[in-house]
């Protein structure tokens, strides 16, 4: 996929209100063909609203959207080529499974046999060949997904749009699901659009997601980039677990917490003096190889210890500081080797690279 040729999707200052309140407002956006790109955010921040005004199903106020180089701003969603998939299925539940992926098909000149030849290339894609003549209530939540999936790529529409597609199945159907949409997403080269709220689904599945906060973009990225280089504290605290610390900047690459000087490496744009906001995922605190050449190492308290399967989290209380509190996470591994327990008092490091500085305030 190349950054460089023209995107399939543009979005330019796209607004959209509702009444007074604001839902969308200065969206801009590039999606190239064939890839794979979710909105993520917290309930409410106008993901869905995105999506709808993509497809033509609510116009936005202003703003214009170009789809294949054709500005589709004001085409009804007829005439935009995409299919979708909502998270109720939303088949239709008095047509058979064959009815429902074929609908689309009828009224566009195709013979039956073409139609049905069709249908059973769909349902084999999705997984569900021979199950075609079952009625929707016949099938599990997941199949039915698989249904409404084959349905909105039944006339082979260039742009994929999926609102929440998974989040009514359960953990393990959705986990299966999650991977075989990507590789279906994949083989097909179908560009697509997931909306979701859900943080790991996007790492796992998108070449690119887009964080949105309260109807504005905050951050485009890859997974990798959203997760280790967040450019905000919201997308910081919002994908991934971290915590926050209070600091103020000592001198270049140096800021203090309490009574812990610290060497971070990503300090660039704050001058000494410039209260700031460090901040550190559980699972880059460091509790074994410390030497005493090891920069930020420092003697903390074991507090509270949560099990958490593969992991454990617990909170550490750097001595001398009791007001802070670090999140770490411990492998089970590291759990049996270092034999660590609550109360306990261990020398730990943060690496001056795992250190994000935001800006003090504007949380
Ligand atoms: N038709 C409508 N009339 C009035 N307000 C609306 C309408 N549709 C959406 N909104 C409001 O616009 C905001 C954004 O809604 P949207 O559905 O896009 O959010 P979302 O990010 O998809 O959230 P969720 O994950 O909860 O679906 C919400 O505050 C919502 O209440």
């Amino acid at each position: 996929m190349s950054t460089t040729t023209t995107p399939f999707l543009s979005v330019r200052n796209l607004a959209k209100n509702f009444g007074a309140f604001r839902a969308l407002h200065d969206i801009d956006l590039d999606i190239h063909r064939g890839e794979f790109v979710c909105f993520l955010g917290p309930s409410g921040c106008g993901k869905t609203t995105l999506l709808r005004a993509v497809a033509g199903l609510d116009l936005q106020d202003s703003g214009t959207i170009h789809m294949g180089g054709r500005d589709v701003s004001h085409a009804s969603p007829s005439e935009r080529d995409f299919g979708i998939v909502f998270q109720s299925y939303a088949l239709f539940p008095n047509l058979t499974v064959a009815d429902n992926v074929g609908y689309g098909l009828v009224n566009r000149r195709r013979t039956r046999d073409e139609i049905a030849k069709r249908v059973n290339e769909l349902l084999t894609l999705v997984g569900l060949p021979e199950q075609g003549r079952k009625y929707p209530v016949q099938l599990s939540g997941g199949q039915q997904q698989r249904v409404a999936l084959a349905r909105a790529l039944a006339t082979a529409p260039e742009l994929l749009l999926l609102d929440e597609p998974l989040s009514a199945l359960d953990a393990k159907v959705r986990e299966r699901l999650r991977g075989e949409m990507r590789s279906l997403q994949q083989r097909l080269g179908v560009t697509t659009i997931m909306v979701t709220h859900d943080q790991e689904e996007a790492l796992a599945m998108a070449d690119r997601i887009v964080v949105m906060r309260d109807g504005a973009v905050e951050q485009v990225g890859s997974p990798e980039e959203i997760y280790r280089r967040p450019a905000t504290p919201f997308v910081a605290d919002f994908v991934g677990h971290m915590t926050f610390m209070d600091a103020i900047v000592t001198g270049p690459g140096k800021v203090r917490v309490d009574e812990l000087d610290l060497v971070v490496a990503n300090a660039a744009p704050f001058a000494a003096g410039t209260p700031v906001r460090l901040a550190m995922r559980p699972e880059e605190v460091r509790t074994r190889g410390i030497g005493a050449e090891t920069p930020n190492r420092f003697e903390a308290t074991i507090g509270d210890l949560a099990f958490l399967g593969s992991y454990c989290r617990a909170h550490l209380e750097p001595t001398g500081s009791r007001a802070t509190r670090i999140a770490a996470d411990f492998s089970s591994n590291a759990m049996r080797d270092l034999g660590i327990v609550p109360g306990q008092v261990r020398t730990v490091a943060f690496p001056p690279e795992a250190l994000h500085v935001f800006a003090g305030e504007g949380r």
